[in-house]
Parts: C-alpha cells; sequence; structure tokens
C-alpha cells in the first residue's frame, strides 16, 4: 500500500537542517529563480513540484553542489558556511540521485559501495553496509545481475540504495518514479520515507501524485521563480 509508512510529523527532534538565504540561478540573461528564503528540517520530507522547466533539477542540483548559483547566506546544522566554494562539510552530507542512475558495469553491490571505498569506509564496513543497503531497497536477489541489464524500477532502487549507503543528512531526489509504473514505481515510493525514518530528510522533485500526497510530507512549489511552501 503507498505510503503506509508515514514520515515523522510534529517531531520536537526537528531542527534546522539547512537554511538558504537570497538563492539566485541565472542562465545568461534568463533569471531562472530568485528564493528569497528555503529551510530544510532534520528528519523531514519534503516534496518539490512545479511546471517542466521551472527549476527543480537545477535548484537540487545546486543545494547538492554540482551546480553553482547566488547565494546570499547558507547555514549549515546551525553554523554559518561561506557559500563558495560549496562546503565540503554540505557536499558530503547531501547526496543527489539523477532521474536516470548511471551505473559502473562491475557489479551491483561494487556500485552501491563505491562512495563508501572513496570515502576511506574500511573494507568489512562497508561489505557490511552494502549488505543491509542492498536488503533494504530490495535488491539482495539481484547481486549477480549485470548493471546494465537492470529493469528502470530495479536501477532506481540501486540508486537509492548507493545513495542510501552513505547515510546523507539530505538526500535530493529527481523524479525517481518519473519513467515507473505499476508495481516498480510503488516499490520506489514505499522506500522515501523509510529514508526519514533512518535520520535523514529527503527532498523529491517529482509530478507523482502519490508521492506528493504521501503522509507527513512538506510541499514546496517552484512558480515563477520562486519557492512556495504549501
Ligand atoms: N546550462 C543551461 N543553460 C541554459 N538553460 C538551461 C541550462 N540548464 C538548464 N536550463 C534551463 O533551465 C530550465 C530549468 O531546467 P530544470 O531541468 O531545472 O527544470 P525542471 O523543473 O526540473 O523541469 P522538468 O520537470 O521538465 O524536469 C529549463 O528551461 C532548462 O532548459
Amino acid at each position: 500500500m503507498l505510503g503506509a509508512t508515514p514520515a515523522r510529523t510534529g517531531d520536537e527532534r526537528r531542527k534546522s537542517l539547512l537554511g538558504v538565504k537570497g538563492l539566485r540561478k541565472r542562465h545568461g540573461e534568463r533569471l531562472l529563480f530568485d528564493i528569497g528564503c528555503m529551510e530544510i528540517a532534520t528528519h523531514s520530507a519534503y516534496v518539490l513540484t512545479g511546471m517542466n522547466g521551472a527549476g527543480k533539477s537545477t535548484l537540487l542540483r545546486v543545494l547538492g553542489g554540482l551546480e553553482r548559483a547566488e547565494i546570499d547566506s547558507l547555514r549549515f546544522e546551525g553554523m554559518e558556511e561561506r557559500p563558495y566554494p560549496y562546503p565540503r562539510a554540505l557536499r558530503e552530507a547531501i547526496v543527489y540521485v539523477h532521474q536516470h542512475p548511471v551505473m559502473f558495469s562491475t557489479s551491483i553491490a561494487h556500485n552501491i559501495g563505491y562512495g563508501l571505498q572513496v570515502r576511506g569506509v574500511p573494507k568489512l564496513e562497508a561489505a557490511r553496509r552494502v549488505e543491509e543497503a542492498m536488503l533494504w531497497a530490495g535488491v539482495a536477489h539481484l547481486q549477480d545481475v549485470e548493471p546494465g541489464r537492470l529493469s528502470g524500477g530495479e536501477r532506481q532502487r540501486v540508486a537509492l540504495a548507493r545513495a542510501k549507503v552513505l547515510c546523507p543528512k539530505l538526500l535530493l531526489l529527481d523524479e525517481p518514479t518519473s519513467n515507473l509504473d505499476g508495481q516498480a514505481r510503488e516499490q520506489v515510493i514505499e522506500l522515501i520515507p523509510t529514508m526519514v525514518e533512518a535520520g535523514g530528510s529527503v527532498v523529491v522533485a517529482c509530478h507523482d501524485r502519490d508521492l506528493i500526497g504521501l503522509p507527513g510530507v512538506q510541499r514546496l512549489k517552484l512558480r515563477d521563480g520562486h519557492l512556495e511552501v504549501r
């Protein structure tokens, strides 16, 4: 059943995780968005909606440090941070998952564990975390399948496991269900509230009504270059 595990609501443990003020993105002469203030709390789930081309992916990529924008002020876990270059603490704590995740043509376990390897996590510890993440994402039975042969839904779940294994404080999901239907879509939707239960916050850019309607999820909308909190 969709949304069977609600994200935490009214949780007194919530604090400010990320606060951005004066966030502007331009492409040449075009001002794509001008966001006065954006606040992401700990242990919280958000959906980010908006028309095609409104700038949802761009906003997620900026928050993930993958794309540069003008930022007047940035606070992370209560500490003022310099926005340029995008701080390392934020790059490590925030993980962006692309709409069409790219996989190495090695093994699924290697794909999921690669980020841990890069971060210098000891092999045994990394193997334990990869196994846990595969079970969580329901992809343990696929470990002998070549990544290139995964279905869209399986690929998306592997990408979620690859992100979750890094224990991000903020996970940014870019239209995770856009190419999925039926059970594959439901399986991905069901994973999202469990990410918040595991202790992180999640922002999901999407047009998916079932994702938007998940219990306990806060709604953000990019409209005409501004961010509305609904
Ligand atoms: N490098 C670039 N140069 C110029 N314009 C760009 C560039 N990258 C993105 N854009 C434009 O910025 C706008 C926002 O794109 P973005 O992908 O963030 O929108 P979106 O809200 O995620 O859209 P969708 O719902 O269709 O995925 C689009 O009009 C896009 O064409």
